[in-house]
């Protein structure tokens, strides 16, 4: 994965212990899949999730961007997750609960390009530094840890994480890389998820990370431009005249024009 092309929308965990999750990953839309060695898979099946991610991956996924997230830097589950990934053509390696760059080192040596997860008060403050590793290309952020680490009520309420994640799609902005929003838990609850996916695009996250098959398609179309934003940078970019003028009852400069055409750019994925 690099910041040249088009991000990834929708990222969804594969639990790399869950056979069946593995294979049905095959058909599903989603963007980008990260099979998953870290928190779905229980300390007893670690070994076993290893390489059934190897073989998934050795088999090939045609069409897919495939990451993998190893256990966090400091655990000692890591060194084998990484000796596991040697050789495999990955995408990304996420690498989760990264507080400091420090953190990167272990996975650095695989010459892959790292997501790192912001999932702690410690990250939230390093979140700059960490995206501006020339390794990193992309940050997501993990609230479940976070609300954890924040001893908030559970239940999970965003708002109470609004500065966290604004400062993660800050800190990703100002390094030039990727921002991608936390899951959403509530598997039967479609309005709030399509609710959750509008918010983070609103954001300014480039996708959001998901936990389920019925979470992609509502996640790709909440971050693809709709017929009518597609229509109006359409108009906006041929009205477009350089400096300030007026379009439509607003004022328009060049930044507009180029948020324009990267949104028809974004169409045309
Ligand atoms: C959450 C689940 C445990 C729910 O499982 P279950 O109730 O068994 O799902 P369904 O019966 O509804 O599944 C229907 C079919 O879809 C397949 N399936 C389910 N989930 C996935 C998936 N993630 N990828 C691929 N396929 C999936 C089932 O196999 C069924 O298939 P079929 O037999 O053909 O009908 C489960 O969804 C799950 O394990 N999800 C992923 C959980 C996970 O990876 N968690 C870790 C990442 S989240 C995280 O850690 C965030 C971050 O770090 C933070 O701090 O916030
Ligand atoms: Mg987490």
């Amino acid at each position: 994965m690099t910041t040249d092309a088009a991000p990834p929308r929708s990222l969804l965990y594969v639990p790399g212990s869950n056979a069946r999750a593995l294979e049905k990953a095959r058909g599903l839309a989603a963007d980008l899949l990260i099979i998953d060695l870290e928190d779905a898979v229980p300390a007893d099946r670690k070994i076993e999730a290893r390489e059934a991610m190897r073989r998934a991956v050795e088999a090939g996924y045609p069409g897919k961007r495939i990451a993998v997230r190893v256990n966090a830097s400091g655990s000692w589950e890591q060194e084998a997750d990484i000796t596991a990934l040697y050789g495999l053509a990955l995408d990304a390696v996420v690498l989760p609960k990264v507080d400091a760059v420090a953190d990167l080192d272990p996975v650095r040596v695989l010459g892959v390009p790292i997501l790192a997860m912001i999932e702690t008060p410690v990250a939230i403050y390093a979140a700059r530094g960490i995206a501006s590793d020339p390794a990193v290309v992309g940050l997501i952020a993990g609230l479940n840890d976070l609300a954890h680490e924040l001893k908030l009520p559970d239940g999970m309420d965003r708002s109470a994480m609004s500065v966290a994640i604004q400062t993660i799609v800050l800190a990703a902005r100002a390094a030039g890389v990727r921002a991608f929003d936390g899951v959403y838990n509530a598997l039967d609850d479609a309005a709030g998820f399509a609710a959750e996916a509008a918010e983070g695009r609103r954001l300014g996250f480039d996708g959001k990370t998901l936990i389920h098959p019925s979470q992609v398609d509502p996640c790709n179309a909440a971050f693809a431009p709709s017929a009518r934003q597609i229509a109006e940078a359409e108009a906006l970019v041929a009205a477009a005249t350089g400096g300030a003028q007026r379009h439509e009852g607003r004022m328009i400069e060049d930044m507009h024009v180029a948020a324009a055409r990267a949104l028809l750019e974004r169409a045309g994925r």
